[in-house]
């Protein structure tokens, strides 16, 4: 337990994330309706929905933020409402806003978040030269996070996410603001993490061509699920072109926008 490792044998054959029937109302506003879903284990699961469909929403439900009034959700098969403590300590987050803190060093930002879970300095320091093992940051780990650029602030984010060793990851939109290199950088960082850590990934986007071929995939719109499959599967089902044209055939917007089809010339 030293290194932050939970003996979950018995969660084998249950998925990491299971939404079931979930509703949620901002006064009058449905934001959510119904939905439910699941992220498997050891797999990366691309939330797909335009602005406006409920990822945030979602997000703020699955941390806790918010109570989860209608409906169930269990990661790795702890109720969030009836087991909260076991159900968060399998789950890293991102969040879509900046949380790293600018005038401590990137090792301090990493090594406190690991103390918080009941990771020894030792351990985190451990972890941490697992995590960042071929990336450049690994040298610059006694400098202020404030040094960073945009894109490597997000990656010691995710490398912070990954540090306690949880077994479900959500990532709300996290390269939005990012160049084009940053934004593949840290897309394949993640899926490497998930090939070789086996750890399973819920990734929030709007934008289409973050998808892979290999990737599960939720598509929420207006607060419903419109989809849920392997992207192949998505395609065919919808007589589609593309995972981009299936997503156009199930909500009326283009892909990668937020346009409305009927608008488009
Ligand atoms: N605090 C709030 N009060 C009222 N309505 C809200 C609130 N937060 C979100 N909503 C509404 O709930 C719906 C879902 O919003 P949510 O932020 O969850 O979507 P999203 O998919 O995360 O969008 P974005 O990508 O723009 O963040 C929207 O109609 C939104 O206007």
């Amino acid at each position: 337990m030293q290194d932050g490792r939970l003996n979950d044998s018995a969660t084998i054959d249950l998925p990491a994330l299971a939404v079931e029937r979930v509703s949620h109302s901002y006064g009058q506003r449905q934001a959510l309706g119904d939905v439910s879903f699941t992220v498997p284990q050891g797999s990366f699961t691309a939330l797909l929905g335009p602005n406006g469909a409920g990822k945030s929403t979602l997000f703020s439900l699955i941390t806790r933020l918010f109570n989860v009034r209608h409906g169930a959700i269990r990661i790795l098969g702890y109720d969030l409402n009836a087991d909260p403590g076991e159900a968060l300590r399998r789950l890293g987050v991102v969040f879509q806003a900046r949380t790293l803190d600018l005038d401590l060093s990137i090792a301090q930002n990493l090594t406190y978040h690991a103390a918080l879970h009941g990771l020894p300095a030792s351990a985190a320091k451990k972890r941490i030269g697992e995590i960042l093992a071929t990336s450049e940051l690994s040298a610059r780990l006694k400098e202020k996070a404030r040094n960073l650029s945009g894109g490597q602030l997000r990656s010691i984010e995710i490398v912070r996410a990954f540090m306690h060793r949880p077994r479900l990851i959500l990532l709300d939109e996290p390269t939005v603001g990012l160049d084009i290199r940053s934004r593949a950088a840290i897309l394949s960082e993640v899926r490497r993490l998930v090939k070789e850590e086996g750890v399973s990934v819920l990734w929030a986007t709007h934008l289409i061509d973050e998808i892979d071929d290999s990737d599960q995939v939720v598509v929420l719109h207006q607060g419903q699920v419109l989809a849920e499959g392997f992207v192949p599967e998505i395609v065919a089902r919808e007589g589609a072109k593309s995972i981009g044209d299936a997503f156009t055939r199930l909500t009326g917007v283009r892909a990668g926008t937020t346009e409305p089809a009927e608008l488009r010339a």
